[in-house]
């Protein structure tokens, strides 16, 4: 078994649980996310050496929000509570949380109050740090002191005195903290006394190992994208099990220019995945039919995909397992991890599973993000083709043709998206941005073209910058570049007679349109 140090992470609900868990493993120590609720033994079963309680976008003052137990408090197991977590240890130790009229959210800046040891060792006395909070703890429990407060004034750092028990009012897992990683380090090293010792070679191969131990002799059903998560899942998979796994590529009518043929060419000619390819283009269009609302779009595909799948099984020897390249902000997003984030769309691999399943979910990649998983397919030895890829979304095109999807929408928007992305690469912005593509609006408008009047549909271009799906900012593609594609899609792509920017952010957009 492991000998190696764990923080375990108490989940309650925050958009960001996982990147304190991603944080404290940049920092080579292994650390894994408990549900809120998580018995004491559970949370004991990993010896851990450290924990953190995130943040929820529950309030400690109404009832029924996350609670842990008082006893985790006294097992001598240093304990940093982050935001509601901070609020939270206030709580239980006898301290008070209130509303006192001013909210932080976003850019706040703090003055740490006396030395600034502790998770304070070596920081400047004010810097700027992320905060999200409505409530405040306005009484510190008995015992406890304040490390640093905000310019209101407000709490914004407490420790216990004389147990390791610390709060933080801000976020430090946020790249928008300064010194937020030194802040995990001084907590992570010199409080919890871990050892660097943990990477993602380990990883590959823990995981290898407990595949095989949990499916068996059973078989495994992959479905596959080409994109990098399934991918990389199905490659990890192969590696546990053999030929036990098969793999699924559905052609679901919803994929971009050429994209059935490029994904099997690289299957078949650079990995040795036996992959077996269905054209199920018709059912799920059909499945399409008359649904313009984006969550029942993503439910019909869902829904399809399952029913393709089960077809396909039964002709592999009854695969009991369903291989799933499903990775955390999918998770997360559906509102699904730690019992009360909120949904903010359902991806179709995760919310939009239909409840009645004869497959058991086999997830290797679920507590991963993407370029976690991009390192990883790296050291499988998948090839840069397929790690290079931008991510492209199960329900495809369906959630980029605004309002109902037809075949006609369907041939604009892959002719579109493919110049798009030719001159995206030829300009050498692919690799520069997290993830571009066309979208089509469902709006019409006048144009005129060889002195004609033209009634035509309108392409948004879209291109962000992200680390890892969670928020995003767009790119600032050159005038150059933009007008290129504008002139060639308007030219080339007859019906389209206008092309138009997005320049929104993540949040308040999300990346997809739907
Ligand atoms: N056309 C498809 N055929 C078979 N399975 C698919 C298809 N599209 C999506 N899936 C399944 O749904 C999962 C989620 O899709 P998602 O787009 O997040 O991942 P991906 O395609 O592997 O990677 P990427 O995010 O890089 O596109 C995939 O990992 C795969 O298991
Ligand atoms: O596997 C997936 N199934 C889905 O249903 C899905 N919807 C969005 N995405 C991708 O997730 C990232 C964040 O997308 P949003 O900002 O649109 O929520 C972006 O990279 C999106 O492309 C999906 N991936
Ligand atoms: N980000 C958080 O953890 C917020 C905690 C709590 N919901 C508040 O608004 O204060
Ligand atoms: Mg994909």
């Amino acid at each position: 078994m492991r000998a190696k140090d764990v923080v375990v992470v108490l989940d309650c609900g925050s958009q960001y649980t996982q990147l304190i868990a991603r944080r404290i493993r940049e920092l080579k120590v292994y650390s894994e996310i408990l549900p809120w609720d998580a018995s004491l033994e559970e949370i004991r079963s990993k010896n851990p050496k450290g924990i953190i309680i995130s943040g929820s976008p529950k309030s400690i003052l109404l009832p029924g929000s996350p609670m842990i137990s008082k006893e985790l408090l006294e097992l001598g197991i240093p304990v940093l509570g982050i935001c509601y977590g901070m609020q939270l240890l206030s709580h239980i130790l006898g301290g008070q949380v209130g509303r006192v009229g001013l909210a932080e959210y976003g850019r706040a800046c703090i003055e740490i109050q006396g030395e600034g040891e502790g998770l304070f060792k070596g920081l400047p006395k004010q810097f700027n740090v992320w905060m999200s909070h409505g409530d405040t703890v306005v009484k510190l429990p008995p015992k406890a002191r304040v490390l640093a407060k905000s310019e209101g004034g407000l709490i914004a750092a407490m420790a216990v005195e004389g147990k390791q028990i610390f709060g933080l009012q801000f976020h430090p897992e946020v790249v928008h903290t300064e010194h937020g990683v030194e802040i995990l380090k001084n907590f992570v090293f010199d409080i919890c006394q871990c050892e660097p010792s943990w990477n993602l070679g380990d990883w590959v191969d823990e995981q290898i190992k407990e595949i095989a131990r949990t499916v068996g002799d059973g078989k495994v059903i992959s479905a596959v994208s080409g994109g990098v998560d399934s991918t990389v899942a199905a490659v990890l998979t192969k590696r546990a099990i053999g030929d036990n796994l098969h793999c699924v590529f559905v052609n679901n009518g919803l994929l971009r220019l050429n994209e059935p043929e490029g994904v099997l060419s690289v299957y078949r000619d650079k990995l040795d995945l036996n992959v077996h390819y269905v054209d199920a283009s018709d059912k799920f269009l059909a499945a399409l039919k008359g649904i313009t609302d984006p969550e029942e779009k993503r439910k019909a595909v869902g829904r399809t995909f399952i029913e393709v799948f089960e077809e396909e099984a039964e002709k592999f020897g009854d695969a009991q397992w369903l291989l799933q390249g499903t990775l955390y902000p999918d998770v997360i997003e559906s509102g699904h991890k730690g019992k009360g984030a909120s949904v903010i769309k359902t991806h179709h691999n995760v919310g939009g599973l239909p409840e009645k399943m004869k497959f058991k979910l086999l997830e290797p990649l679920k507590d991963l993000f993407k370029d976690e998983v991009r390192a990883i397919g790296a050291i499988l030895g998948v090839p840069r083709s397929i790690l290079r890829r931008h991510p492209f979304p199960g329900p495809g095109l369906s959630v980029r043709c605004l309002g109902e999807v037809t075949r006609e929408k369907l041939d604009l928007l892959r002719r579109a998206d493919a110049i798009f992305i030719e001159e995206l690469d030829l300009a050498g912005f692919y690799e520069k941005v997290w993830q571009a593509f066309c979208v089509l609006l469902p709006v019409r408008s006048v144009g005129v073209m060889g002195d004609e009047r033209t009634y035509g549909y309108t392409i948004a271009l879209r291109a962000v910058e992200s680390l890892d799906g969670m928020t995003a900012d767009w790119t600032y593609l050159n005038r150059e570049l933009l007008d290129k594609v504008a002139r060639r899609i308007c030219n080339e792509v007859h019906g389209i007679n206008r092309v138009v920017l997005d320049v929104t952010s993540k949040p308040p957009a999300t990346i997809e349109w739907e």
